[in-house]
């Protein structure tokens, strides 16, 4: 599904992802993890298209994304779940899901957002799936409220079914527990283990590790903009490299 090549990003004289090889399948759930400044949201920008690599490339089912611009990516199916986490407030549920539809169509987002008159030949149709994604969440109870009136639980939950709605192939999620309690935690990580259990290929960048532990397939560790570890959670738990990166001593032997 994804595979990238040699992949660096420097900002100044920083590198921010270092010389990166990573290959995703088809249906994986991945794991990302690594201490602050590790370079997580610079692979996953650079992987949307909201950064361009020095060095190295990325393609996604055997096409190399090359310079193109992340809405083309996003057309493509691969976007970035959560970064901004965004509601859009004044708008029902319904509508904050369904803007992840016209973000992948032809009329396009403000066209959508303006209610132009083009727009509503889709609009019966994107409501449709708006709604099958907002029950694939167990959201349609909240379909018609304002969205800002959702928990943060159920924002995340609303985060995904426009995922969903826009029919992504690849979710970058970029730590989509933060802020969140225990029990919406547990909750989320349920709807993500579903997700993966249909078929969708997840990136999952999470500071709770035991979370990723959990739910991924594979993890891959990053330090300091490299690679330091790829395998499967028990051997990510067992992997020196990684409790030394993790508990800030110096990486050795
Ligand atoms: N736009 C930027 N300009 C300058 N330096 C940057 C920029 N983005 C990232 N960096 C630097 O690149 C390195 C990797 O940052 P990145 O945000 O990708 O790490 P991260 O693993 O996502 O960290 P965190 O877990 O804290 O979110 C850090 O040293 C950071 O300071």
């Amino acid at each position: 599904m994804l595979r990238i090549e040699g992949v660096s990003r420097h900002f100044g004289g920083v590198y921010a992802v270092r010389d990166v090889d990573l290959a995703v399948g088809e249906g994986e759930l991945r794991g990302i993890i690594g201490p602050n400044g590790a370079g997580k949201s610079t692979l996953f920008n650079l992987i949307a298209g909201h950064l361009r690599p020095d060095e190295g490339t990325i393609a996604l089912r055997g096409r190399p994304l090359g310079r193109l611009p992340a809405h083309s990516r996003a057309a493509l199916g691969v976007a970035i779940v959560f970064q901004a986490a965004r509601v859009f407030r004044g708008m029902s549920v319904r509508e904050n899901v369904m803007v992840g539809a016209h973000a992948g169509t032809r009329a396009g987002f403000w066209t959508a957002a303006l209610r132009l008159p083009r727009h509503h030949r889709e609009e019966r149709l994107i409501r449709a799936r708006a709604d099958a994604a907002l029950a694939r969440v167990g959201l349609s109870d909240w379909a018609g409220r304002p969205a800002e009136s959702l928990p943060l639980g159920q924002q995340r939950s609303m985060q995904l079914a426009r995922a969903l709605c826009a029919g992504l192939a690849l979710l970058l999620l970029d730590e989509p527990a933060s802020g969140l309690r225990a029990a919406e935690r547990e909750a989320l990580a349920g709807l993500i283990a579903e997700l993966r259990r249909d078929g969708l290929t997840i990136m999952l960048v999470e500071h709770d590790v035991g979370m990723v532990t959990r739910l991924a397939d594979r993890i891959t560790v990053l330090d300091l903009g490299r690679v330091i570890a790829d395998g499967t959670p028990e051997e990510i738990r067992s992997d020196p490299r990684v409790i030394a990166a993790y508990l800030g001593e110096e990486v050795g032997t």
